[in-house]
């Protein structure tokens, strides 16, 4: 069984009004294409790329130096939306992506009266770390969350390359939600024996309503998503050209041959990803920037996808995090 190891919005409207309060932000960098309703409302004079024709429109909607954009997206985020927000400095993207979460949650413990959240490894856990401070730590209603992880390196818990410890060490140790709602691994199972567990896990919490069911696709929808991405465009541990990437009946499956060490991983598979809620992306630095680029830049044929432009919310709203250096390529191939 899995085991559960830890010891331990506003309206679009009222967003619009906190923002109109606000002092004006400086100039934001948008694309001139057609903007969400989110970006209209919340990015003001729009300064226009010279030579965007060759950028994928129908996937990238706005970008802007607005730390305020994120925290709005929780409120108005449509169905299917697809929002790429650049930050000035990583300090900002931290602040706005805890405001966007602690919104999240204030929603859908709200309207269900349980929060799932789905945590990734990597610098993900560093870019939550507001969470873990006030106002948040204080008024976010920490025992309706229920944590999971997209992915996990099939190591002890205390194991330095364990998601679960980084999780632990860097968010869970410093928030109080009920250790028995925190979803680790079965770390004495082989990489099957895991993902058969953590899969089982998961239906049972379905129908016990903890997890939602999304009715289009079957599979369980996660309220959030937290993703960060490799710098060759995986996701999970889904990696470009793996045969994982193919799975459509499995909610959580195994790896052995992993090409990030360790090798030997579970992960959840795409249709589970696929019907979420919400997914933040949080992607930074310079390593990621010809990935984002090849995700909102190219033209290339949907033959040869990165696990990370797989991502597609029929009923659900991703919100792309990123900072200045991680979107680096796709400025200057604008500005060509
Ligand atoms: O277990 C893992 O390896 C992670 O879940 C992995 O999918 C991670 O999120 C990305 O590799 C991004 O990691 P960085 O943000 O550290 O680059």
């Amino acid at each position: 069984m899995v085991s559960s190891a830890l010891s331990s919005s506003p309206t679009a409207a009222a967003a619009a009004a906190i923002l109109r309060r606000r002092p004006t932000p400086p100039l934001p960098r948008v694309f001139p294409i057609p903007l969400l309703r989110l970006s209209e409302t919340l990015i003001a004079p729009r300064v226009a790329f010279p030579s965007p024709a060759r950028l994928r429109q129908s996937s990238l909607n706005a970008m802007a130096f607005s730390a305020a954009a994120a925290a709005a997206a929780a409120a108005a985020a449509t169905k299917g939306s697809k929002e790429l927000i650049v930050f000035g400095s990583e300090e900002d993207l931290a602040v706005s992506l805890a405001k966007y979460t602690a919104e999240l949650s204030e929603k859908f413990v709200r309207e269900r009266g349980a929060f799932s959240v789905v945590l990734s490894g990597g610098s993900l856990i560093k870019s939550i770390r507001k969470l873990t401070e006030s106002p948040y730590v204080e008024s976010v209603d920490w025992s309706r969350w229920y944590v999971f992880w997209v992915d996990e390196r099939v190591v002890p818990k205390d194991h330095v390359d364990s998601n679960y410890k980084l999780a632990y060490d860097g968010f869970l140790s410093k928030v109080p939600i009920p250790p028995g709602q925190v979803y680790a691994i079965n770390d004495s199972l082989s990489p099957e024996g895991a993902a058969d567990d953590y899969e089982t896990c998961l239906k049972q919490l379905v129908k016990d309503g903890i997890i939602a069911l999304s009715a289009s696709s079957g599979f369980p929808r996660f309220d959030l998503m937290l993703l960060g991405m490799g710098p060759d465009g995986h996701i999970a541990s889904l990696f470009p050209g793996h045969p994982l990437i193919n799975e459509k009946e499995r909610w959580v499956t195994f790896i052995k041959d992993s090409p990030k060490p360790p090798p030997e991983r579970i992960t959840f598979t795409f249709p589970v990803i696929n019907s979420s809620a919400y997914i933040a992306m949080v992607v930074t630095g310079a390593g990621k920037a010809s990935a984002v680029l090849k995700v909102f830049g190219s033209e290339e044929s949907s033959a040869d996808l990165l696990p990370v432009e797989m991502i597609s919310l029929e009923d659900g709203a991703l919100t792309w995090f990123t900072d200045k250096a991680a979107t680096s390529m796709l400025v200057d191939k604008a500005n060509m």
